[in-house]
């Protein structure tokens, strides 16, 4: 099976796996409201994107000190790696941490830390995409940006995630083009629960390079049309969308359907922590259960390079790879 080679949509926070939870907890003085890890996996079954949300910023709580987020990004580098990763743009969350008094200035050191170990260790060559949680306020987006900006990290983009309908992204406007104009890359989470409107508010509003989930393009044929034309990347997540019941199981995806219809789409992973599977199981999965083809499965794979942020010479050194 080819190598995923490029993940472009993965929250760092969602790779915060159960034996990791309590380990933290029990280091940090966090008291769990989970008797077990058995306890804890029984709650990992999802109505929607909120509920999972639910869960997820309550475990962030075991998440205190730059050391932790270090750790975080390493373990999910190590698996990545073993998994066929050698590029990988990731989301981090500040707000969630912020809100809770850990500085966006110790997370960002953490994870740099981490995703430094993993070039020198692995060669596994990364970016940071800080994201906006579009369910709370702008002005505290605001402040992310700028706190994300001063905290001596080298940043790649800014991105948009967290509950989508009812906060479309016209919403973040200025906060993106003050991004922009920091020199940061632009991408969005955009239909993956919410409307297809939302992505030609990505596109047209925020001048967004990529969109996250994307699937519900398929409900509006000019927009198809506009992204098959102009190549605009789309990572999917398959894994994720069964686990949040935005399909409804995975021989219902319409992934192969995405990429009959000449768009760009990527395989990613998401939390893959919480919906079973890194990205070299969603490939395996997909592979297995969509009958996806080994030419199919290389496309996969040579669009994650190409919908990547690496430098040309980065990009030629992985593309290299798949012979
Ligand atoms: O799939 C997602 N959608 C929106 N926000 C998120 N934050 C983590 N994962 C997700
Ligand atoms: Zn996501």
């Amino acid at each position: 099976m080819p190598s995923p080679l490029a993940e472009l949509h993965l929250h760092l926070e969602g790779t915060l796996e159960p034996e990791l939870i309590f380990e933290l907890a029990r280091r940090n003085g966090v008291t769990l409201p989970y008797r077990d890890l058995d306890d804890l996996r029984a709650r990992y079954r999802f109505r929607d994107l909120q509920s999972f949300l639910d869960l997820y910023y309550a475990n962030m709580a075991t998440l205190r000190t730059a050391a932790d987020f270090e750790r975080l990004t390493w373990a999910y580098a190590e698996r990545a790696h073993a998994g066929g990763v050698r590029h990988a743009e990731v989301f981090v969350d500040p707000q969630a941490h912020t809100a809770r008094g850990v500085p966006t200035e110790t997370v960002l050191r953490g994870v740099a830390a981490g995703l430094g170990r993993a070039e020198s260790e692995l060669g596994l060559t990364s970016g940071i995409i800080v994201c906006v949680l579009r369910d709370r306020p702008v002005a505290e987006a605001r402040r992310m940006l700028e706190e994300s900006l001063a905290a001596g990290v080298p940043l790649l983009g800014i991105g948009l995630d967290s509950a989508e309908v009812g906060y479309p992204p016209s919403l973040f406007a200025d906060v993106f083009t003050a991004a922009a104009e920091a020199g940061l890359r632009r991408v969005a989470h955009a239909g993956e629960e919410g409307p297809p409107e939302y992505l030609w508010q990505a596109l047209d509003v925020l001048g967004v390079e990529r969109v996250d989930h994307g699937v519900r393009c398929l409900e509006d044929d000019v927009l198809v049309r506009r992204l098959a034309a102009e190549q605009v990347p789309l990572t999917v997540c398959p894994l994720s969308n069964v686990r949040l019941r935005v399909v409804d199981d995975l021989a219902a995806h319409p992934l192969r359907r995405m990429l009959d219809r000449g768009l760009l789409v990527t395989l990613n992973s998401d939390d893959p922590a919480y919906f079973g599977g890194y990205v070299d199981d969603n490939l395996r999965q997909c592979r297995d259960t969509l009958g996806l083809t080994g030419a199919e499965l290389a496309t996969l794979a040579a669009n994650s390079v190409r919908a990547s942020f690496a430098g040309a010479g980065r990009k030629a050194e992985l593309l290299a790879r798949l012979g």
